[in-house]
């Protein structure tokens, strides 16, 4: 049975001194959360899975108050999934000197890029909570989605960079059948932008598909997708290495797009290997 707790003392009993894997969240938990966790169960002997909607990741102006809500469900897909303790903190324990006070992280050229065009301040919020989580829980191993590709590799260069002794694992996107990658924010989307929403996935794996072709086909095919699909209003589509930089012929490499579907701003990406040399 799946044991909650909310404060930093209840966490460090309920932790012990046993090997720990977290699994950060911000709860809606659907079935690419629940791989998450299955993913992690093995890796450590007690599980830790928290949930907490991270105020200082949205800009003024997102989806923050409006942030689906739905503990008792995560509560129960937790306990399904093998988690052991569920983190549950309150704003004033993640954020004791206030939102704007205290310590930030500062992520760097990688935070600026993609994501961080569209969201300014976004990944500072993410680092932000995840580096408090992390000093919190004090986990062995960290597990996250590739879904959030850019999130993944900052989160893993601030807990190499910091030394912080955290062994950063990423999960593959979760699917459903038609393509679109699992995440909470589809549940803002009616019954037609859910259609208009598998252009994203159609479009990488497009992408993917011409890789054998070079970089300029790799993109080419994925605009054609995306350009003339309805409904869809492109933020961004690009390629690059696994590690964000400059895509290399003849190497592995990664296509990232977002796009806002009605309100809703989505974001996919898939791995490839280049052509060329
Ligand atoms: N489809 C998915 N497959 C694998 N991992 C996922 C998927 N969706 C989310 N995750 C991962 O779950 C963790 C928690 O993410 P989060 O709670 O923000 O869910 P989300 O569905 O991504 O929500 P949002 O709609 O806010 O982006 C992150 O590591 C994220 O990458
Ligand atoms: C990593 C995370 C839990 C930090 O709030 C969040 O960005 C998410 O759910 O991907
Ligand atoms: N999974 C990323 C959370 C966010 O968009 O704020």
């Amino acid at each position: 049975m799946v044991t909650v707790v909310r404060t930093p003392q209840e966490l460090a009993d309920a932790r012990g001194a046993s090997t720990v894997a977290l699994v950060p969240t911000m709860g809606a938990l659907h079935d690419g959360h629940v791989q998450l966790m299955k993913h992690a169960r093995p890796l450590a002997d007690t599980l830790v899975a928290s949930i907490f909607v991270n105020p200082t990741q949205f800009a003024p102006g997102e989806d923050f108050d409006t942030y689906p809500r739905t503990f008792e469900a995560d509560l129960e897909r937790c306990d399904e999934a093998g988690v052991d303790v569920v983190f549950a903190p309150e704003i004033e324990t993640m954020y004791p000197n206030g939102l704007d006070g205290g310590i930030g992280i500062e992520p760097g050229p990688l935070g600026t890029i993609l994501e961080g065009a569209s969201r300014p301040t976004h990944f500072a919020g993410v680092l932000r909570v995840v580096a408090k989580l992390f000093g919190l829980v004090r986990p062995d191993v960290g597990v996250f989605g590739e879904k959030d590709y850019q999130q993944l590799v900052l989160i893993r260069q601030m807990a190499s960079e910091l030394r912080l002794g955290v062994d950063v694992v990423g999960c593959p996107t979760v699917r459903e059948a038609d393509g679109l990658a699992l995440s909470s924010r589809n549940q803002y989307l009616s019954d037609a932008e859910r259609q208009q929403a598998t252009a994203l996935s159609r479009a990488l794996r497009a992408g993917a598909a011409a890789g054998d072709q070079g970089a300029e086909a790799v993109l080419a095919a994925a605009h054609a997708v995306l350009d003339d699909a309805p409904g869809v209003d492109l933020d961004y589509l690009a390629l690059t290495s696994p590690d964000l930089g400059d895509p290399v012929p003849g190497h592995d490499a990664r296509l990232l797009t977002a796009a806002r579907v009605g309100t809703t701003r989505l974001i996919d990406n898939v791995s490839l290997t280049l052509g060329g040399a």
